[in-house]
């Protein structure tokens, strides 16, 4: 099958803090994929360096065959992006901001409109189209900012925590758009810290730990009969919290 995504040694260090300690990260064409890991594992510096938002230190990333730096543009033109933290147009409204990225991706403007007026009406962004961003709510936000990322029909779709903030209604229409943009051969690769969703959205998991993918394949091999959860706390050797740690809390001295 055809790697969406295909890293070798991707490095990336912060001063003395290795942050990614030489990363081969591989994504089949047309999974639903997973980045897992604890804070700090390194999922977020991984995506910014294979979406081109962070210079690597060392290896290199490729998306659908094209190499990151070296064919930006090929790759640009394949990828949509919902990154952390994401920064929108907050003067702009929801409608106008879909518009003008339809614009920057050179959507001619009835297609555009099209496609913007499908992406509000299945966000049910339909009634705060006309709305300023500034306006918008956690979630609204992150539903806009997945609808901007859809706009241009991309080949591979990547979510850093897409589901945070979202209430469950629009979290099962979001699930449900995924999935159907998946069906059709495209790829969706998200960060998440939930592992009941991971387990059940996904069909391919990587799971990264202190800067180093620790397993990766399809779901049930990561998961080998356990669930996933169980099976990352053994991965990742969660700390249980002994009678020795913390003992004063909950404590209640009597008087
Ligand atoms: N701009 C930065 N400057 C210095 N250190 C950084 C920077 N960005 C990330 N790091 C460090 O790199 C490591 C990996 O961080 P990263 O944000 O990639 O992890 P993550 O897996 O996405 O974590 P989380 O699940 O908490 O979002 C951490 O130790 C973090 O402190």
């Amino acid at each position: 099958m055809k790697d969406a995504v295909r890293t070798t040694g991707l490095f990336k260090r912060y001063g003395a803090q290795v942050a990614v300690a030489g990363v081969d990260l591989v994504v089949p064409a047309g999974s639903f994929a997973g980045l897992v890991g604890p804070n700090g594992a390194g999922k977020t510096t991984t995506l910014s360096m294979i979406t081109g938002l962070l210079r690597p230190d060392g290896g290199h990333a490729e998306i659908d065959g094209f190499h990151v730096w070296r064919d930006p543009v090929e790759v640009k033109a394949r990828i949509g992006v919902l990154p952390e933290g994401l920064r929108l147009f907050e003067r702009l409204s929801g409608r106008e901001l879909l518009l003008y990225n339809g614009r920057l991706r050179g959507i001619p403007k009835a297609e555009a409109e099209r496609r913007a007026a499908d992406l509000l009406q299945v966000m049910d962004l339909a009634d705060a189209a006309d709305k300023l961003v500034v306006d918008y709510s956690t979630g609204m936000r992150k539903k806009i900012g997945l609808a901007a990322a859809l706009l241009h029909n991309p080949s591979v779709l990547f979510l850093d925590e897409p589901f945070e903030g979202v209430d469950p209604v629009s979290a099962n229409t979001l699930t449900e758009v995924l999935r159907g943009f998946t069906a059709s051969g495209s790829t969706v690769i998200f960060s998440s810290h939930v592992m009941d969703l991971v387990e059940r959205l996904c069909d391919w998991v990587s799971v990264m730990d202190r800067g180093h993918i620790v397993a990766q394949g399809p779901l049930e091999r990561v998961r080998a009969g356990r669930s996933l959860n169980e099976a990352f706390l053994e991965l990742v050797g969660g700390t249980r919290t002994g009678e020795s740690q913390l003992s004063w809390l909950g404590r209640r001295d009597e008087p």
